[in-house]
């Protein structure tokens, strides 16, 4: 049976960091950002029913929707948050639930689901077992405005957004302390991995 692994965090407390390690044990990553990403390009239909509702001012001259614009818009304001999630997620469920069934049905031993948003769209139900990255406030506050070049207010504004990561970390199945050093994060995700009987190659 294929164990499908759920990997949350908030934001910027490590997941993309962790969900790279997992190249190293062979286990397939179904990345929801990424998915998300390529449901809003020119074309399809979820950019089309932005467009409709956000106007042109969410446009580049491309014709690509302008993603630091589309996020000024929508990190601080609710409602306008829950429109475009509303646009974008049935369509990035739809395809992760695809990718999923795929690496199902070529039996890997575990598969990961990386949803930022997995405990605030209520995909549990999509995993067998959840993992949430965790820091500190005051780290991921600073990693974040580091990583992104944002103001405090902004930070501020995004991690708002999402249900803290201290009450993540409370309805996780497996937490990992990424306050420390990456090599640190690695050796546990890896000791959780082989608790879960998952990896292919334990020597790695
Ligand atoms: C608003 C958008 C255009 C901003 O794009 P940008 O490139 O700046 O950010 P990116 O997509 O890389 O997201 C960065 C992080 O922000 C957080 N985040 C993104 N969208 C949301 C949201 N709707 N609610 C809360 N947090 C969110 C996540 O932690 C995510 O990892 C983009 O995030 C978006 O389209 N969001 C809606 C889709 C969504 O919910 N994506 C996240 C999970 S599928
Ligand atoms: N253990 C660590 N030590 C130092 N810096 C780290 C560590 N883990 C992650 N970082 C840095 O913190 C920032 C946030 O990490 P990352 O992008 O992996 O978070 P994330 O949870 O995927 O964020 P998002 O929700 O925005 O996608 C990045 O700049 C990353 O390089």
């Amino acid at each position: 049976m294929t164990v499908v692994i759920g990997l949350t965090g908030s934001i910027a407390t490590g997941k993309s960091t962790v969900s790279r390690m997992f190249a190293e044990w062979d286990i397939p990553v179904i990345d929801a950002d990424k998915l998300s990403r390529e449901v809003v390009e020119p074309g399809e239909a979820a950019y089309e029913k932005i467009v409709d509702f956000f106007g042109d001012e969410v446009l580049l001259h491309t014709g690509e929707i302008d993603r630091p614009a589309l996020g000024k818009i929508i990190f601080g304001d609710e409602e306008k948050r829950k429109r475009l999630n509303a646009i974008v997620h049935p369509e990035v469920r739809k395809r992760m639930i695809e990718k999923r069934e795929y690496y199902k049905e070529r039996g890997e031993n575990a598969v990961v689901l990386d949803i930022p948003l997995l405990y605030e769209s209520g995909l549990t139900d999509y995993v067998n077992r959840t993992m949430v990255v965790f820091v500190d406030e005051e780290i991921q506050l600073q990693r974040l405005m580091d990583r992104d070049g944002s103001a405090r207010e902004d930070a501020n504004e995004r991690i708002a957004s999402q249900i803290s990561i201290k009450e993540k970390a409370r309805m996780a199945d497996a937490v990992i302390d990424n306050n420390g050093s990456v090599e640190e994060t690695k050796i546990q995700v890896r000791k959780q991995l082989e608790e879960w009987g998952v990896l292919k190659n334990p020597e790695k």
